[in-house]
């Protein structure tokens, strides 16, 4: 207990930075040799990402038998341990009951803003090259890693570091959660110019569910993928299922979602296709230079 202690007041004290001090300098960086993982990222803040990473981790450990590590660099908006927390929900929805939410989530702040904007409410700075640290010894702990990013791509940690910057230094391929309907064909194709402009070469676009008084327009969901599909040559990997996950504290309620949801995902074949490609392979190749996993904000 006091080493897992030690270990959260380490890490959160390595990240906040004390307002207008610099990031930490260019350091040198171990590469994570066999990293394996991906970026859940969405087209702007509440879309689904979280419902998404702890499916994709609950779903992971019915399949291989083993939870995947979950992280969340930066959460913003919320409290440790309430039922709306992310850090909460991914416990939860991914399964992984051993864990503090402390273990998933490296930074929380209170105000419900950008992590950029939500830190400096409370005076400090993000240390990005702390973070980009964390998520290389994070990945070379033998695990696949889902990381999940706070609002769309384009939201920064800091001024010049943005979700797709973490994204990228750590090699990981994005999957981006689009809007389901009206008004998702110009957000999603522009997230992914903005991702491919960033270094991240590797992107996937999944659709977000449909709630039930929205599935008379799956045709208009479905046609909308075809156009992102197209437009930004990118694929797109079906819809995601839409099962709400429990408000309370009650781990029966949990597992119940865990099972629907594991049930409901493996349907959407391309998807548990293209995670399994990612969440599996050992990548040697991306490890050949690691400089740029250094380079400061
Ligand atoms: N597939 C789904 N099934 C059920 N509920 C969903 C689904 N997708 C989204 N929701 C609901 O929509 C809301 C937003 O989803 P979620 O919290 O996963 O968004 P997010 O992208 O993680 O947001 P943030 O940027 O804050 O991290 C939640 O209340 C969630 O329960
Ligand atoms: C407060 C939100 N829920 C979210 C941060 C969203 C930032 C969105 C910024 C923007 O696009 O304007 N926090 C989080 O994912 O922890
Ligand atoms: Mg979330």
């Amino acid at each position: 207990m006091l080493t897992i202690n030690y270990f959260i007041w380490f890490t959160q004290d390595c990240l906040r930075e004390v307002k207008f001090v610099m990031p930490a300098s260019k350091t040198n960086v171990e590469c994570a040799a066999n990293k394996k993982g991906i970026f859940v990222s969405s087209t702007g803040t509440e879309q689904g990402k979280t419902i998404l990473a702890s499916g994709i981790a609950a779903w992971w450990k019915s399949v291989t038998g083993a939870a995947p590590a979950v992280w969340k660099p930066v959460q913003s908006g919320v409290q440790w341990g309430a039922s709306n927390a992310d850090s909460y929900r991914l416990k939860w929805g991914g399964g992984l009951e051993d864990k503090q939410e402390q273990d998933i989530v490296s930074l929380a702040f209170s105000a419900p803003l950008s992590p950029l904007a939500a830190a400096a409410r409370e005076n400090v700075s993000i240390n990005c090259a702390a973070l980009r640290r964390e998520g290389i010894t994070r990945l070379s702990q033998g695990l696949p890693l889902v990381v999940e990013g706070a609002g769309g791509v384009a939201v920064p940690f800091a001024n010049t570091y943005t979700m797709c910057s973490l994204a990228s230094d750590l090699e990981l391929p994005m999957l981006i959660v689009a809007q389901p309907l009206l008004g998702t064909i110009s957000h999603t194709v522009t997230a992914v110019h903005y991702a491919r402009e960033q270094g991240i070469p590797d992107i996937a676009v999944v659709m977000g569910g449909l709630a039930p008084e929205q599935l008379e327009r799956e045709h208009e969901c479905e046609e909308n993928a075809q156009i992102i599909a197209e437009q930004a040559q990118v694929p797109v990997l079906g819809r995601l299922p839409w099962i709400p996950q429990p408000v309370m504290h009650d781990p029966h309620a949990w597992s119940s979602w865990r099972a629907q949801w594991v049930e409901a995902m493996s349907r959407v074949s391309l998807l548990c296709d293209w995670l399994m490609g990612r969440m599996n392979e050992v990548n040697k190749e991306r490890c050949a230079d690691s400089s740029s996993l250094t380079s400061d904000c």
